[in-house]
């Protein structure tokens, strides 16, 4: 049974005392010895350690959104991922669709940044999904499977234990537009089958796949009620406790229903 997972990918957001104030308010919601589900919050780098000292003590895990490739030396301005570790993630988002289009990153980047994450011990969370011009030419299916394989190229069976994958059609981001539960289900469903084809039944069994894009607590119950939707990758919606909070409860409710 795949445990649900509620992620909250602040993205460049907040500042010192609002990322505190709200990584408090989730903390608040998940108990230390939470049984039913995982949440993960993934504030910008200026903010893990004390967003980190926030949660800590409560069963909130914390993530990056982004990690640099090479272990150390002249790359200015990008973060290791021994770094990451060392602040205390647990996690880190690889190939948002944001780094994927705004800042130009390929999959033959991701792919040298997930194995980088691995390595150093970090899970990853690998998101996909397609443009809304590739959905409209019905090429959803295609750029989601080179996107997976260009991204986990070389990585093995067993490493997957250690990666989420998180389906997020560009066209829903931020856009108030979600994708129907059916739309959903039948990318995950894709991606799963896309699983057991590249590793085998267990891996693909066992990997949880989350869903994100204008995720909101009046949908998240419904997504996450589907077979193939293991939890939910949350923007703007995780910026505020009153928002967010409600998301964890009904992935909560989800779980034990
Ligand atoms: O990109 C997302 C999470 O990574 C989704 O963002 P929104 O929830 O703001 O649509």
């Amino acid at each position: 049974m795949r445990r649900l997972f509620v992620a909250g990918n602040w993205k460049m957001n907040l500042l010192g005392a609002s990322a505190k104030q709200l990584a408090e308010g989730v903390a608040a919601a998940v108990p230390a010895d939470e049984s039913a589900i995982d949440a993960l919050v993934c504030p910008p780098y200026p903010y893990l350690r004390a967003v980190g000292g926030a949660v800590d003590g409560s069963g909130v895990q914390l993530g990056a959104q982004d990690v640099y490739h090479e272990p150390e030396g002249a790359f200015t301005g990008e973060v290791s991922a021994d770094m990451l570790v060392d602040v205390g993630c647990g996690w880190v988002i690889l190939g948002h669709s944001e780094r994927r289009h705004v800042i130009g990153e390929t999959d033959e980047l991701i792919n040298k940044k997930v194995a980088a994450a691995l390595k150093a011990g970090l899970k990853v969370m690998l998101c996909v999904g397609e443009l809304l011009s590739d959905r409209e030419a019905n090429q959803t299916e295609a750029v989601v499977d080179a996107q997976l394989a260009g991204s986990l190229e070389g990585v093995s069976d067993a490493d997957m234990a250690q990666v989420a994958v998180a389906y997020e059609p560009v066209w829903a981001i931020g856009t108030g537009v979600t994708a129907s539960k059916e739309q959903a289900e039948s990318a995950h469903a894709h991606v799963r089958n896309w699983l057991a084809g590249r590793y085998n039944s267990e891996v693909a069994e066992a990997t949880r796949i989350l869903y994100g894009g204008s995720v909101k607590p009046d949908n998240a119950a419904e997504l996450m009620s589907q077979p193939n939707i293991d939890g939910v990758l949350v923007g703007g919606a995780s910026l505020k406790t009153d928002l967010f909070v409600p998301i964890i409860e009904a992935a909560r409710q989800v779980a034990t229903s």
